[in-house]
């Protein structure tokens, strides 16, 4: 388990973290979303013991993280040091060596994912030669190639396209059925909401949203309700407990305050003809956090 407990960093007089508590359990996955200079990537260099925090305390399986835990840590931090004149394997070897395992392992585990990121041929190629989208994929078969128990990854999916993103949030997920506790970053929240557990919500190094995302959506009251049919918008709108209509080309959104006045709304659709969808769906997390998070992010 890794826990977070009131950890705050300073940077002389700029507070980048301040006092930010979370926990990850085995095969859970955390994300962490933030604008610019929120404090993603402080948060990761302490988490994995480059940094020291400024108070607060970081322990992974209940002791303070050290040079031995490495070897079960599997990190991708955003400065993408490559090291650029070596071949994938010489690049591979190399970091597969400082955690620990031996030159077979190493290369029976590059051969597997070099398969399933499609880039068998590129063994030998120097990294210098690769595409930055395929210099990412090395750089996460070096962060996942001791398989471990705890992986930082710090916005792994950016600049990647579709298809790679895919690939690496199933990878991502294989981990997570291992039992791996998996932390990354990002600045777009429909990463966040199709595989995390978790969230924080970090600005300015402070959480303004912080939560399981089955919670944060539970406690969110708000609901949509999307339907086909031949709706007059005004009659929606005159019903109460409906705070907003939306046209789309092919279905209305009906922003209802709370599950219940769906009930009102079929009232009043079951009048209206050829109705075909009246479907009531929580309210998504991209919603959340625009009427959560947005007024913030707007004063920043
Ligand atoms: N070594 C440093 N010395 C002084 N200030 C720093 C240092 N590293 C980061 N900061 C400041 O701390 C704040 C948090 O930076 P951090 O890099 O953690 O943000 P981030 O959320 O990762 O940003 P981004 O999304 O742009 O990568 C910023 O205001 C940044 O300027």
């Amino acid at each position: 388990m890794l826990e977070v407990s009131h950890v705050k960093k300073n940077y002389g007089s700029l507070t980048a973290v301040n006092d930010l508590s979370f926990s990850i359990q085995p095969g859970e996955i955390f994300g962490l979303l933030g604008t610019n200079g929120a404090g993603k990537t402080t948060i990761f260099k302490m988490i994995l013991g480059l940094l020291e925090p400024t108070a607060g305390q970081i322990l992974f399986n209940g002791k303070k993280i050290s040079y031995e835990d490495v070897d079960h840590i599997g990190y991708m931090i955003e400065e993408r040091s490559l090291l650029v004149k070596l071949s994938v394997m010489e690049l591979v070897l190399h970091y597969g060596a400082l955690k620990g395992l031996d030159k077979e392992t190493i290369l029976e585990r590059l051969n597997y994912w070099l398969k399933r990121f499609n880039m068998e041929s590129y063994l030998d190629k120097k990294i210098k030669e690769l595409s930055k989208g395929n210099q990412q994929k090395i750089q996460f078969i070096t962060s996942i190639i001791n398989n471990p128990k705890l992986l930082v990854l710090d916005e792994p999916f950016s600049g990647l396209d579709p298809i790679n993103t895919q690939k690496f949030v199933e990878v991502i997920r294989d981990f997570q059925k291992q039992g791996t506790m998996i932390i990354f970053s990002t600045h777009q929240i429909d990463h966040v909401e199709s595989f995390c557990e978790q969230l924080i919500v970090l600005e300015k190094g402070i959480p303004v949203l912080q939560g399981k995302i089955s919670d944060i959506k539970k406690d969110f009251k708000r609901h949509n309700i999307r339907l086909i049919g031949d709706v007059e918008e005004n009659m929606l709108r005159a019903i109460q407990g409906v705070r907003d209509v939306i046209i789309q080309p092919n279905e209305w959104i009906v922003k209802i305050e709370d599950e219940g006045v769906s009930e009102a709304v079929f009232n009043y659709v079951k009048t209206c003809m050829n109705v075909r969808k009246f479907d009531v769906e929580q309210a998504t997390l991209s919603e959340i956090f625009i009427e959560k998070v947005g007024e913030t992010y707007e004063q920043v």
